[in-house]
């Protein structure tokens, strides 16, 4: 968070969430930042990996949604105008290709932005109430923890 500074507007506390895609591992605590500023995508992209790298993250190339020390994702992204900004870069994919499926994204989005809208999937609210996620919703846990 510090290596961020300023760019940082807001910052959902911390939920404690069961663990999606690889289910034979512990909980994962997940949290969403709203950030601002100068950087383009892949310049935030850099920066998310940049924070990955320096607490450690190692990558296990046989476990696709295995246990990791960090994972910072960049959900989506918007241009000066407001405007969703797409991408089909394998490096950097906007939104998220997964984002609309995980709860554990969009419940703490939505405790900090409850109108946000995730291009290409509409309200995150409606998502969230919707019959794909409003069961893995009721298990995301707010922690009391912040990332601050
Ligand atoms: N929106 C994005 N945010 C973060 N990484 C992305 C994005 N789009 C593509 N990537 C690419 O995905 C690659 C794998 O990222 P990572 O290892 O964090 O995936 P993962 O966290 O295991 O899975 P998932 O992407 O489903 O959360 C990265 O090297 C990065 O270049
Ligand atoms: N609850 C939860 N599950 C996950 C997460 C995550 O951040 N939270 N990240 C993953 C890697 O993409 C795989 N599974």
């Amino acid at each position: 968070m510090a290596s961020l500074g300023e760019a940082v507007e807001e910052v959902s506390e911390v939920f404690a969430t069961p663990p999606w895609g690889d289910p034979d591992q512990p909980p994962y605590l997940n949290a969403v930042v709203l950030a601002s500023g100068e950087r383009t995508p892949e310049e935030w992209l850099d920066a998310a990996q940049a924070i990955e790298n320096a607490a450690g993250r190692v990558r296990d190339p046989g476990r696709r949604f295995g246990p990791r020390v960090l994972d910072v994702d960049i959900i989506a992204a918007w241009d000066d105008a407001g405007a969703p900004i797409v991408s089909d870069d394998e490096r950097l994919t906007l939104p998220h290709p997964r984002a609309h499926l995980r709860a554990f994204v969009l419940v703490p989005w939505s405790s900090i932005q409850p109108e946000a809208v995730l291009p290409g999937h509409g309200r995150i609210g409606g998502l969230l109430t919707g019959p794909t996620l409003a069961a893995d919703a009721r298990e995301v846990n707010p922690t009391g923890q912040s990332l601050r």
